[in-house]
C-alpha cells in the first residue's frame, strides 16, 4: 500500500466511529502517574481532535504523585488507607494548591497553547458552580469525600458553547466545605451524572494485567461482573483498585464501556476512540465479544 493510501484508510476507518460519538458525551480522566509535558501535549490534540469531530469531551485529572512530592517539600509524609489520602486541613490546603492551581493550570495551558486562534480549554474545580457536592466519608480520614451529586449542567452548559472543560477534583459539601475527592471516583461519578458513551482511564500501565509485573499478560475486556470477581485478588494492588471499582460501577450505572489504557503511549486515547485497534482493557455490562 502507499503512503497516500495508508493514510487515506486510516482516515476512513475513523468514520463509522466519528459517527457512533458525534455528540456524544466521553469521559477521559487523567492519571497523575501519567502526567507529563510532551504526552500531555499529544493528548490535548487528541482531545481537540475529538472535539472537531463532534464528541462532548470532558478532562478530569489526578496528581496523586504531585501532591506526595509537594507534601514532602513542606516535610509532611503523605499517608494513605485502603488508597485514600488521609487529608488534614493542611494537606487539604496542599492538594487544592496542586490540583487546582497547578496540574489543572498547565493542561488548560497545554490544550489552549495547541489551538492558538481558538483556546476553548476552561479549569473547572469540582466547587465551582457546585460541580461536585460531597459528603464526608469516614472522620479518620479528614476532608476526604463522597460524591453525593454532580450538578452535570455545568458542564453541558461549556460544552454547548464549544469549550473543554478541565476538572479538578476537589468538591465542597452543602456547607461549602472543600473536601478531597478520589480522581477516579469523581470521575465515575461525573461520567454516569453525564450519561457519558465513554469513560477512559489514562494510566501508567498498559491495562489491567493478570500479573502487575508481565507487560504482556493485559487482560483486553471483562465484563463488570467478572471485574467485581477480580477485585479482592492479590495481583491488583494500590491504585488499580478504584480504578476497577470506578470502571464496573460506570458500566452497571449505564456508561457505555469503560476503558484503562496506556497514557504513556502518545495519542492513546485517539487510537481507542477512532480506530479498529482495540488497546488496553474494556469493560462492559454485558458480553460483546
Ligand atoms: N493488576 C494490575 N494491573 C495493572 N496495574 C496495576 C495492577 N495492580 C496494581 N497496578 C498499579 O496501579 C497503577 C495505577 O494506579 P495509580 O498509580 O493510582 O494511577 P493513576 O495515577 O493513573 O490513578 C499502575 O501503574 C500499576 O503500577
Ligand atoms: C482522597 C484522595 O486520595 N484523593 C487523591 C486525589 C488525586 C488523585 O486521585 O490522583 P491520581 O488519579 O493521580 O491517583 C489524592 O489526594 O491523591
Amino acid at each position: 500500500m502507499t503512503t497516500a493510501n495508508h493514510t487515506a484508510s486510516v482516515l476512513v476507518q475513523a468514520l463509522p466511529y466519528i459517527q457512533r460519538y458525534y455528540g456524544k458525551s466521553v469521559v477521559v480522566k487523567l492519571g497523575g502517574a501519567a502526567i507529563d509535558a510532551e504526552l500531555d501535549r499529544a493528548l490535548a490534540q487528541d482531545v481537540l481532535l475529538l472535539r472537531s469531530v463532534g464528541v462532548r469531551c470532558v478532562l478530569v485529572h489526578g496528581g496523586g504523585p504531585q501532591v506526595d512530592a509537594m507534601m514532602r517539600r513542606v516535610g509532611k509524609e503523605p499517608e494513605f488507607r485502603d488508597g485514600l489520602r488521609v487529608t488534614d486541613e493542611e494537606t487539604l490546603e496542599i492538594v487544592r494548591m496542586v490540583l487546582v492551581g497547578k496540574i489543572n493550570r498547565d493542561l488548560v495551558g497545554t490544550i489552549n497553547r495547541e489551538s492558538l486562534d481558538d483556546p476553548v480549554a476552561v479549569g473547572v474545580s469540582g466547587e465551582d458552580g457546585g460541580l461536585l457536592q460531597v459528603v464526608a466519608r469516614e472522620s479518620s480520614l479528614g476532608f476526604v469525600g463522597d460524591v453525593d451529586l454532580v450538578r452535570a449542567s455545568v458542564l453541558h452548559r461549556l460544552l454547548d458553547e464549544g469549550l473543554v472543560p478541565v476538572v479538578s477534583t476537589i468538591g465542597a459539601d452543602v456547607n461549602g466545605q472543600p473536601y478531597n475527592i478520589n480522581a477516579d471516583e469523581a470521575a465515575r461519578a461525573i461520567a454516569v451524572a453525564m450519561a457519558a458513551e465513554k469513560i477512559v482511564y489514562l494510566t501508567a500501565a498498559p491495562g489491567l494485567l493478570e500479573d502487575v509485573n508481565d507487560e504482556s499478560s493485559l487482560v483486553p475486556r471483562l465484563t463488570s461482573a467478572e471485574l467485581r470477581e477480580r477485585m479482592g485478588h492479590s495481583s491488583v494492588s494500590r491504585g488499580m483498585i478504584p480504578k476497577l471499582q470506578a470502571c464496573a460501577d460506570a458500566v452497571d450505572a449505564g456508561v457505555g464501556t469503560a476503558h484503562i489504557i496506556d497514557g504513556r503511549e502518545p495519542h492513546a486515547l485517539l487510537v481507542e476512540l477512532l480506530t479498529d485497534e482495540g488497546i488496553g482493557t474494556m469493560v462492559s455490562r454485558e458480553k460483546s465479544w
